[in-house]
């Protein structure tokens, strides 16, 4: 039984409007391949993201969704591996948002500096006959380097966790911000939509919803029985019967290992996963936009026990 680490409970986290005010960006290059001078960019307003892990199987679905956002102005791709290649395909398509590739360590700080939010899907996935504490001893230094590269190059960056096992990836990052004294627990979420996600389509296939209309908070961790859905507060309002109660349960604690398990060995949820993502980033940049009543689950230091 995995329990979640000390130091960062999981709650709601709101998102609110005040945390950084909206950038102007003006860009005059496309993808910093440099084929031509090109003429600067119409001054369209946005947020500059930065994904890390983005060549990895989250990391390119994720990218190529956050190209697509409106509210994204600038979109830097960071991974040790295959980043110009990635770069250079998303970057033809005709959205709004520059985007530029950073390649291995020595750009890690380039890839970092001005960012608005930080997403990070870096680090290897589990297989099948794996918990998510399996990836802790690579994970966990991987996590580190990154966040240490944060608080160097854009201390004030909101960011979105996502590799695991992210009940402890999430405290180690703060201890890496506490240790340079830039932690600030509301701009540190460990990424649990992808279990929002999955339970608003469970429960939306046992009670023949369509999905999109079914909201349930799921609060907790992101580990089994750690990963707890609020099944008395979906929304709208329905009734569940006991048996139903336990399927849902036992269905959206396991569903990353149902995903892993029918992989057989390639990998764990990426485009499940990469849609959660760029949704939960979504609702983070209409937070920084100054939108109002933005809530979404995620994992977030508390002191309510
Ligand atoms: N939070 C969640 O709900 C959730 C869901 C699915 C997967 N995950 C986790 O996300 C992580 C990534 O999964 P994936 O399927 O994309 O894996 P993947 O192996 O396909 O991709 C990972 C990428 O990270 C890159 N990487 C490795 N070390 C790096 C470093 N030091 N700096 C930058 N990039 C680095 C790799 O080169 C690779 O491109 C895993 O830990 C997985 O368990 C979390
Ligand atoms: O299950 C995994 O290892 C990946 C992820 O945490 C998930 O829930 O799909």
């Amino acid at each position: 039984m995995q329990q979640p680490t000390s130091g960062a409970n999981q709650r709601i986290a709101r998102i609110a409007a005040h945390l950084h005010p909206p950038t102007l960006q003006i860009e005059g290059e496309s993808s910093g391949l440099g084929r031509m001078d090109c003429r600067a960019k119409g001054g369209s307003p946005g947020f500059k993201v930065a994904v890390l892990g983005a060549a990895g199987g989250i990391g390119q679905p994720l990218a190529m969704l956050m190209k697509i956002n409106p509210l994204v102005s600038v979109l830097h791709l960071y991974d040790v591996v295959n980043t110009p290649g990635v770069t250079a395909d998303i970057s033809h398509m005709d959205t709004n948002a520059v985007v530029r590739g950073f390649l291995g360590q020595q750009q890690l700080e380039d890839a970092l500096t001005g960012m608005d939010i930080v997403i990070i899907p870096a680090g290897v996935p589990r297989k099948p006959g794996m918990t998510r504490d399996d990836l802790f001893n690579i994970n966990a230094g991987i996590v580190k380097t990154l966040c240490e590269g944060i608080a160097k190059c854009c201390p004030k960056a909101i960011v979105n966790l996502i590799s695991n096992p992210v009940n402890s990836t999430v405290p180690i990052a703060a201890e890496v911000f506490k240790k340079v004294g830039t932690y600030d627990p509301k701009r540190l979420l460990g990424v649990t939509m992808l279990d929002v996600v999955r339970a608003n389509t469970f429960v939306a296939e046992v009670l023949g919803l369509d999905p999109r209309e079914v909201d349930v908070p799921v609060v907790g961790g992101h580990a089994g029985v750690t990963i707890l859905p609020l099944l008395s507060q979906v929304k709208p309002s329905c009734s569940l019967t006991p048996t139903e109660i336990d399927y849902l349960t036992d269905r959206i604690q396991n569903g990353g290992t149902e995903v892993v398990e029918a992989k057989t060995g390639a990998g764990s949820a990426t485009l499940s996963m990469a849609y959660a993502a760029a949704k939960f980033a979504d609702a983070c940049l209409r937070g920084l936009r100054g939108d109002a009543g933005v809530i979404e689950c995620a994992y977030v230091a508390s002191t309510v026990s």
